[in-house]
């Protein structure tokens, strides 16, 4: 195999990237990002791949979510803590009833780049090249603003190093308290039009915090009680972009990419012969790969044999999207063959990408009933084949958006158009999701 260096993808074919109409200003950004401190430590990243080591194990359980695009526009404190906040609600209700931890991974602080299905876009019969990021260009609908411009990777940097900044005093400094998320819970369900059904359980856990109060266990006395740990996570897409953040860990020699804790390559971006294989196989940094339903065994081993030769648990993340429909058919041939081969990876759940449909009104959406419907497929399959399920990975937000439908307050098709926020893929908004987290709860349980 040939040797691999931080630039080593460019010698390959390459998929889903803009094309920018100045090198010499692309190479201009790309080296003063070079330069720029890393958002990551990469100890940081090592932590993380030993605790989801533990999730190969079925000791631990991981929790991923965040927008399907971060945006210029909508930076703002608000959302950040929203989202903050939803995920770690979610995951106290997964932590009581799964008994085991739950490890905490945002998409945030770095997922910009998008792929896209078609390289342009037609709007009353005017083509422009398609949206794929406020990373590389903008949403809005004109000439101009479609054209790739790569300063925008210098603002993505900086929203990055903003947005990471907050997430970590959030984590720390007492927004995270045990105490106060439950009580967020408990008035979720007190408000929820399925009140009895969710209240239990954020009642069963307040009585566990007050039994350990008795017993002498507090936040003053207990970290783990006042404080967690958010890690970040997106889609290496804009490779540009990942390898001006690689960086050579000075404790390790090994290369890290250092824009976020995990990153993941995408559907449309797995092939073995191509430039993202190649990128990810020299970062060190615990990984995750998009599992479509026309995954193949044989394309999944030699896959794995080139992004984890060493077998490392914890390293890679196998996230299946195939699609409510899709995946009782397609996931238990793949599941047998991990098995067999004695592969370890934890396996998660991406319930949202296989069930997008574009509603009567013309949004995109997706139901909440599809979405629980792939979660519980791949519950099963796995159960049935040996595996342990190991995570999930939502689009989600803190928000109150009507991007997808369904949940207890019963979006419907024509209630999407009241606050449809999403740069590109509908997430579930603060309730859907939390309720997710409640319905999740019940397959953790077992
Ligand atoms: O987030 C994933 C992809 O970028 C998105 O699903 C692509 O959407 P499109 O089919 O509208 O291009
Ligand atoms: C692009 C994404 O998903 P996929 O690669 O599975 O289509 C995503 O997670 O936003
Ligand atoms: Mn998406």
């Amino acid at each position: 195999m040939k040797p691999w260096s931080p630039d080593s993808w460019r010698s390959m074919p390459i998929h889903q990237q803009p094309t920018y109409p100045d090198a010499a200003a692309l190479a201009a950004v790309e080296a003063q990002l070079a330069k720029m401190p890393p958002l990551v430590f990469a100890q940081e990243a090592r932590d993380l791949q030993d605790q989801l080591a533990r999730a190969c194990e079925g000791e631990a359980f991981l929790l991923q979510g965040g927008d399907c695009a971060e945006s210029f526009a909508d930076f703002s404190a608000v959302s950040i803590r929203d989202t903050f906040k939803v995920l770690l609600q979610m995951a106290v209700v997964l932590t009581y009833s799964g008994r085991k931890p739950v490890i905490k991974v945002a998409r945030m602080a770095g997922q910009f780049a998008k792929p896209r299905s078609a390289d342009t876009e037609t709007i009353d019969g005017v083509t422009l090249p398609a949206y794929r990021g406020d990373i590389v260009n903008q949403l809005d609908f004109t000439e101009l603003a479609r054209v790739p411009d790569p300063t925008r990777m210098l603002q993505a940097y900086h929203q990055s190093t903003a947005t990471l900044n907050l997430v970590r005093a959030f984590a720390t400094g007492g927004l995270a308290d045990l105490h106060k998320v439950n009580q967020w819970n408990l008035d979720f369900a007190e408000a929820n039009p399925l009140r009895e059904r969710y209240l239990q359980v954020a009642e069963r856990i307040q009585d566990a915090l007050a039994f350990m109060a008795v017993c002498g266990v507090n936040s003053d006395n207990t970290p783990p009680l006042h404080a967690t740990h958010l890690y970040t996570s997106h889609e290496a897409l804009l490779l540009n972009y990942e390898q001006a953040l690689t960086r050579k860990d000075s404790l390790t020699g090994n290369w890290y990419n250092c824009s976020a804790h995990m990153l993941w390559i995408g559907e449309r971006t797995r092939q073995l012969d191509a430039a993202h294989v190649e990128f990810f196989r020299g970062i060190h940094n615990p990984i995750g790969v998009k599992v479509g339903p026309g995954m193949q065994g044989d394309e999944l081993i030699a896959l794995i044999d080139a992004l984890n030769p060493d077998n490392i648990p914890g390293r890679l993340t196998l996230i299946t999207r195939m699609g409510a429909n899709n995946l009782a058919e397609k996931l238990p041939a793949l599941a047998r063959r991990i098995n067999t081969e004695g592969r370890r990876v934890v396996w998660s759940s991406d319930p949202m990408h296989g069930n997008t449909v574009k509603a009567t009104s013309g949004y995109k959406t997706r139901s909440f009933d599809d979405i629980l419907t792939e979660i519980n497929s791949f519950f099963a399959v796995l159960r049935a084949e040996g595996q342990e399920p190991g995570g999930i990975h939502l689009e989600m937000t803190g928000q109150h958006v009507t991007e997808c439908t369904g949940g207890a307050y019963q979006i419907s098709d024509s209630d999407l158009a009241n606050c449809y926020r999403t740069q590109c893929d509908p997430r579930l908004n603060g309730d859907q999701v939390l309720e997710m987290a409640f319905c999740i709860a019940e397959r953790l349980r077992v």
